[in-house]
């Protein structure tokens, strides 16, 4: 049976590369390559395609994936309240500065100054004077008044407007439920699918998650929840949802029109830190390339982007429109990587790493489990260690061993496939699916796995953890060092 295993020369990337399928990226032959070039991570985007357009990128995904013996999570994003436009006449309109449009709610195609919108409830919730944004803020209207044919608007900022694109109302208190009906029937369709993760766009509150929770427990499954962190309101519940959720996305296309631009990079520094005290592996999406939607190069600035995410440890960094639609899919994801590659080098000759651990953050006395994992990062660091091999079967103790942003590999070994997937996620995270996890020894296990994947020789010191539960009453730890 072949190992599944990241390719070797990708394993010893920490920080994961997502992205998103669209129709510049949805033959096999694409899909394949986008892995081949160091994807780790699938984003189906539920506000486009349809449900059978996305089974179809499911399986070859899959497919491509056992091809390629490699594990590859894959996350559906349900749309939450997000507003948007509808469709368009030849697919887009453009829309010019100081003229008039009508939004309406209608269920028509729009067409020359006629913009159609998806959310019944638009005209109840907005009032003269206010601000609509249309394509992540390019384009902005100002309300002028309400009439029977639907909200009549100045355009203040104009362009190419497109299907589809998403609507926000800054400091308007959308009145849409967090979980629509739209957003149920795609979680379902996905469950069934078999995705490892469920991401709710535009969360204000914990209840937002501990709702779709409940969706996926009531239909049989332990599906992961991503919290996409896109509104003000987000940001003051920060911990509860970060609490309630398994792991969170820094939206920060939407997230930069709901607040003032300047204001998303010191977002994404303080998210990026409540995440990892909390052992929730945090992404860092939207715009970190865009310029390769059109351009086969980035500019500098979109490669400090990327450089400055990782170099704060994000787990992992997302490409949208990049891959889903632009012209150069494949250069996207290659140019991502060996700007992870050059960050990581340049953090691992800084002694970067094993120093990220819960130990810099301000809760004193540690939960146990942090403790024990600042310990193993501690312990890999001054044993020179390789790798540090974990058995788990649920990936909890895995994905606290990686919040300490361990200098070593940490190979997580489980029995089940599907855990594998969704650990892909987790920083510096190998997964490995072994049928025998649960009954040969660790130290074998840990031995033949570290030999196989070629990221430890014979003579070499491995660390292999083990009965590690977060809870003190539990646990009873071993931290053993293997030499090979
Ligand atoms: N499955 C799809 N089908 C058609 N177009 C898509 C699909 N996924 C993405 N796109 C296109 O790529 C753009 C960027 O992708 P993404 O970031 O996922 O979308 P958005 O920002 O609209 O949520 C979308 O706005 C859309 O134009
Ligand atoms: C990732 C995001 O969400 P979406 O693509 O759904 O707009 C974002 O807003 O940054």
């Amino acid at each position: 049976m072949p190992i599944h295993v990241n390719i070797p020369h990708l394993s010893s990337r920490k920080t994961k590369i997502i992205a998103t399928l669209g129709p510049a990226s949805d033959t096999p032959e694409v899909i394949y390559n986008l892995i081949k070039a160091g994807v780790n991570v699938f984003r189906l985007n539920m506000s486009h395609g349809e449900h059978e357009s996305h089974r179809k990128l499911y399986t070859i995904i899959r497919e491509s994936a056992e091809a390629l013996h490699q594990h590859i999570t894959i996350f559906a994003d349900l749309c939450g309240p997000k507003i948007r436009t509808g469709k368009f006449k030849n697919g887009c309109i453009v829309i010019k500065t100081g003229d008039r449009v009508v939004v309406t709610t209608r269920d028509i195609v729009g067409e020359k100054n006629l913009i159609p919108c998806q959310y019944p409830g638009l005209a109840d919730d907005v009032m003269a004077g206010d601000r609509i944004l249309l394509d992540d803020g390019k384009f902005e209207l100002k309300v002028i008044e309400k009439t029977a044919q639907g909200i009549s608007c100045e355009v203040i900022y104009g362009g190419e407007l497109k299907n589809n694109k998403g609507i926000n109302l800054p400091g308007v208190n959308v009145s849409c439920p967090s979980l629509t009906d739209k957003d149920r029937a795609d979680a379902l369709f996905a469950l069934d699918l078999g995705v490892d993760y469920l991401a709710l766009s535009f969360v204000r509150k914990a209840e937002d998650i501990t709702d779709l929770r409940q969706l996926i427990i009531s239909s049989g499954y332990d599906t992961h929840i991503i919290a996409k962190i896109e509104k003000p309101e987000a940001l003051i519940n920060g911990q509860e949802i970060i609490n309630a959720s398994d792991a969170i996305m820094i939206a920060r296309g939407d997230l930069g029109v709901e607040l003032n631009p300047e204001d998303v990079p010191i977002a994404q520094h303080q998210l990026i830190k409540s995440a990892r005290a909390l052992n929730k592996p945090v992404i860092v999406a939207t715009q970190m390339l865009e310029s390769m939607i059109e351009n086969s190069r980035p500019t500098r600035a979109e490669v400090t982007d990327v450089s400055n995410a990782v170099y704060c440890s994000t787990d992992a960094v997302m490409l949208s429109g990049e891959t889903a639609a632009g012209h150069f899919p494949i250069e996207a994801v290659e140019m991502m990587s060996k700007v992870i590659y050059q960050t990581e080098a340049f953090m691992r000759e800084q002694d970067v790493f094993g120093k990220l651990a819960h130990r810099d953050n301000e809760q004193k006395p540690l939960p146990f489990g942090d403790a024990v994992a600042d310990a193993t990062a501690q312990l890999c660091f001054d044993l020179h260690a390789k790798a540090i091999v974990s058995i788990t079967s649920g990936g909890m103790s895995v994905v606290t061993l990686s919040s300490a942003r361990p200098a070593a590999p940490l190979i997580a070994i489980s029995a089940n496939k599907w855990v594998c997937q969704r650990m892909n996620l987790y920083w510096g995270v190998i997964p490995i699916h072994a049928e025998d996890a649960g009954h040969t020894h660790p130290n074998k296990l840990a031995r033949h796995h570290a030999l196989a994947t070629k990221l430890a020789n014979e003579g070499d010191n491995v660390i292999v953890v083990r009965g590690f539960h977060l809870d003190s009453q539990l646990s009873s730890p071993t931290i053993t060092m293997l030499t090979l």
